[in-house]
């Protein structure tokens, strides 16, 4: 009995409570056991995974199915000297493997690091003599019967080479998979319904096409050539040998394929009598992260590479494979020709690349268009994809091409691994919204829209009982048994069924379902152009030099590129350190300029209020002065009354003393009593005297206050007296002087006058004198006519008569004239 260890901390695993019956199971596997058709029985068990339906509204929660399918033993297999016994199904739903001697598992556990025993449960297990019919009927017919009520749906089957993934989706032709036969459902279904006309094409990920004419004709001749394809191959391989080996492409015949027609259609749900159904499939594959249609024809020449297509998004972001061929098929034979060119291809593209089996992902699928009257009221898919071999490379001692390969392979899976783990994860409440990294590959990518809601997605796992796979074994295991735990949350069919859009010919939107931003559309698709296609192709099949070459020729542009960057960055950085530099200057001149007018504005403010201050000050002051000024004014009269009161009082006040002083001196005994009385009288007088005197004194005392208070007011006054006196002097001396001056300038003017006329009877004597000497010079012209003298004018003469030796009055006059110069310039007034 194997020993059974605590699974419990391991999410993948469950634990079976039953442990008698699990080693049943156990031993139920091995070959020649008595309860070896207790597997088969084991895996028929139907089992209803727990698919939930939330009440309160329409959406469902689903468990992911996941649905595992055990290989029987090739004879091969059952020759050979290795462990039989390491796969055990428990029950329906569980299975137990035990860690053969000699696998990595076993030897990590004999250290003590793991377990020996690993137990998965999943939605249901299908043992070995499970028949395809029967797997089909529990497993994949009613996605199909969902599919044909509106639910895309995506099959995708998994596990280690060799483990029977092909088998199981494509079958034999004697023992079809659960494609030929969800395509016989899918036409039993739309069996006298099928919209003839090729001119409604799918478009995009979920749209369709209206096709003109020509296009349809296009159409046809494509479908023509694809299927002549198959037709070359068949004639070939005919005439080549009817006896050669059969291999899986050549030996279907599709008009042998029988199977069980366990579809009952009829329990479909039948509004279909008022629909049209169309049904376009397409074939392709990913490999080495490329994907390739396998339905255009390979290259003729060997070294020419297949062209690879891109992976797109719509509008609304739905993956789609662009150029994809699609070909519309009226039969479940005509789909199978077109599964069956697609092998061809595929396999043709194996040998051309000296590719083992399955190196790829390749997906069928099949799109069916519901026709209401003259618009497309729906567009479902169903997709079957048949994933590559999930070995490890280190296992299958892969390398070069192969190791890529793997690597390649290994990857997509990891990430179709990690988005289903992300999607696991995502249902806890304490990591809702966490990242699912569907974009890291083109598969993930693909079907991203049906992992997240737009449909139903399963799961089968492949497995063979192989002691020599069972780490790759365990491996897989663990994958799918987290993948069971993804809940798939599929939207109301209100929401799921939205009406694909229509367009036409030239993809232009048709307004049959609302309005296309047809805009954002061809943005979207002209900025994909912008890529270049060339980028895309299989390069791996390139000789290694030209490779070496194309990556020298790589790193040339992108260091170039960088170049170009850096410089581009350089500039970019220098323009905008100099305009910020720029913009700084002006900033701070600015500023420095607005400083100084401040500073300036502030100053002169400053300046005005000082001399406001000080204006206001000088006037405070001066209205100050005057105030006192006319306090301390007392008119001179009263003051000399005043002055001639304080003399009086001052006499009475001498005279009231020395009365006293002589009253002081006279003895009171000797006086007698007239005298006593008269001196009674005169005590009284001398007190009232004394009082008086008292008062007077006082009086006096404030007077001679007052007096002094005068006095100093007289004398400010009298100082202001004699400055004004002393101004009024200096003012009379400079005006004193200033006339003596001016007399004096009059008498020197006078002078001036005099000399003047002196002058002008001078010149009027000459004037005579001149007179007199023409006409006594006329007077000699007349007398001697003969004798002539050269003319001569009157300046001439003068000048004559002034150098003459001979001196006349007027030269005397002349130089007396030049003695005394006449100057009529004025004195200036001082
Ligand atoms: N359930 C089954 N019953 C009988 N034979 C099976 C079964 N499953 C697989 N086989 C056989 O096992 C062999 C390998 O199967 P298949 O080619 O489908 O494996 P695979 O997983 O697709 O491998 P690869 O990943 O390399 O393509 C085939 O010969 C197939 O006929």
């Amino acid at each position: 009995m194997s020993m059974l260890i605590d699974l419990t901390d391991e999410c993948t695993v469950l634990v079976h409570p039953d442990m008698d019956a699990m080693q049943s199971t156990c031993n139920g596997l091995h070959p020649g056991n008595p309860h070896d058709g207790m597997l088969s029985e084991l895996s028929t068990i139907s089992s209803i995974v727990s698919a939930q339906s939330d009440t309160g509204s329409n959406t469902e929660h689903q468990q992911l199915k996941v649905y595992l399918r055990v290989r029987p033993f090739s004879q091969e297999e059952l020759a050979c000297d290795e462990d039989k016994g390491c796969i055990v199904l428990a029950d329906s739903e569980s299975v137990k493997l035990q860690a053969p001697k000699g696998s990595a598992t076993m030897k990590s556990s004999e250290k003590g690091i793991g377990r020996s025993v690993h137990k998965f449960s999943f939605s249901q297990i299908f043992g070995s003599g499970t028949s395809q019919a029967t797997f089909f009927e529990n497993t994949i017919k009613s996605q199909v019967l969902d599919y044909l009520e509106g639910k895309n749906a995506l099959i995708f089957t998994y596990g280690v080479t060799n483990a029977g993934k092909t088998y199981t989706i494509q079958g034999s032709p004697k023992d079809p998979g659960i494609l030929p036969r969800a395509l016989d459902v899918i036409f039993d279904y739309i069996k006298g319904k099928q919209y003839d006309q090729m001119d409604l094409k799918p478009y995009l990920s979920c749209d369709v096409q209206y096709l003109g004419p020509d296009q349809v004709k296009q159409e046809r001749n494509v479908k023509a050539a694809v299927f002549s394809l198959l037709k070359e191959e068949n004639d070939q391989h005919s005439k080549s040998s009817s006896s050669s080996s059969t291999s899986f492409t050549s030996s279907i015949s599709f008009s042998s394929v029988s199977y069980d027609q366990t579809v009952d259609s009829t329990d479909a749900v039948v509004d279909k009598d008022r629909h049209q159904f169309a049904v376009w499939v397409a074939f392709y594959e990913i490999y080495n992260e490329f994907v390739y249609d396998l339905l255009e024809s390979l290259p003729c020449v060997k070294a020419k590479k297949r062209s690879a297509l891109r992976v797109c998004e719509d509008s609304v972001g739905n993956s789609y494979v662009r150029d994809l061929k699609w070909i519309n098929v009226h039969s479940s034979e005509e789909a199978w020709r077109v599964l069956k060119i697609g092998n061809r291809n595929r396999s043709a593209a194996s040998t051309k690349l000296n590719q083992s089996s399955s190196r790829s992902h390749s997906i069928f699928a099949i799109k069916l268009l519901r026709i209401t009257g003259t618009e497309v009221s729906r567009v479902t898919e169903l997709s079957l994809c048949d994933l590559a071999g999930s070995e490890r490379c280190t296992k299958t001692k892969t390398f070069g091409e192969r190791l890529k390969e793997a690597g390649n392979i290994n990857n997509s899976l990891l990430i179709l691994g990690k988005c289903i783990a992300a999607l696991r994860n995502n249902q806890s409440d304490r990591i809702k919204g966490g990242y699912v990294p569907f974009r890291e590959s083109k598969l993930t990518r693909l079907f991203q829209s049906i992992f997240c809601g737009k449909g139903r997605a399963c799961m089968i796992v492949n497995i063979n009982q192989c002691a020599s796979t069972y780490d790759e074994t365990l491996h897989v295991m663990k994958f799918s048994a987290v993948a069971k735990q993804v809940v798939q949350i599929v939207p109301p069919k209100s929401l799921e069924c939205i009406a694909p859009k229509l367009v036409g010919p030239h993809g232009k939107a048709l307004l049959r379902n609302g309005i296309i931003d047809e805009e954002a559309l061809d943005s979207y698709l002209s900025e994909d152009e912008l890529l270049d296609d060339e980028d895309e192709g299989d390069m791996s099949i390139l000789p290694q030099e030209d490779l070496l070459g194309i990556i020298e020729n790589l790193k040339e542009k992108l260091l170039a590129e960088r170049r170009r960057n850096l410089v581009q960055e350089i500039e970019i950085r220098k323009e905008m350190g100099d305009a910020m530099l720029q913009q700084l200057m002006e900033s701070e001149e600015l500023q420095s300029r607005k400083m100084a007018e401040l500073k300036e504005s502030y100053q002169e403010k400053l300046e005005n209020t000082f001399e406001l201050y000080k204006d206001a000050l000088k006037e405070h002051a001066y209205q100050c002065a005057l105030e006192r000024v006319e306090e301390e004014y007392i008119p001179v009269d009263e003051f000399i009354a005043e002055q001639e009161k304080v003399e009086e009082l001052k006499v009475k006040l001498s005279e009231a003393e020395q009365r006293l002083r002589s009253l002081l001196r006279t003895p009171s005994a000797a006086l007698s009593s007239d005298q006593a009385c008269q001196c009674s009288l005169e005590a009284e007088d001398r007190a009232a005297a004394e009082k008086k005197y008292e008062e007077m004194y006082q009086a006096k005392c404030a007077v001679e206050e007052l007096c002094g208070t005068k006095d100093e007011v007289i004398t400010s006054l009298e100082k202001q007296i004699q400055d004004l006196a002393e101004t009024i002097q200096e003012a009379g001396e400079s005006f004193m002087e200033k006339e003596a001056e001016l007399e004096k300038l009059q008498k020197m003017l006078s002078e001036r006058d005099r000399e003047i006329d002196g002058l002008r009877r001078d010149l009027a004597e000459q004037d005579r004198r001149v007179s007199l000497l023409s006409e006594e010079q006329a007077l000699r012209s007349k007398e001697s006519p003969t004798k002539r003298k050269t003319r001569k004018g009157l300046l001439a003469n003068l000048k004559e008569s002034v150098t003459s030796p001979r001196k006349g009055a007027l030269g005397r006059t002349m130089k007396s004239v030049k003695a005394t110069p006449v100057t009529l310039k004025k004195k200036p007034f001082l």
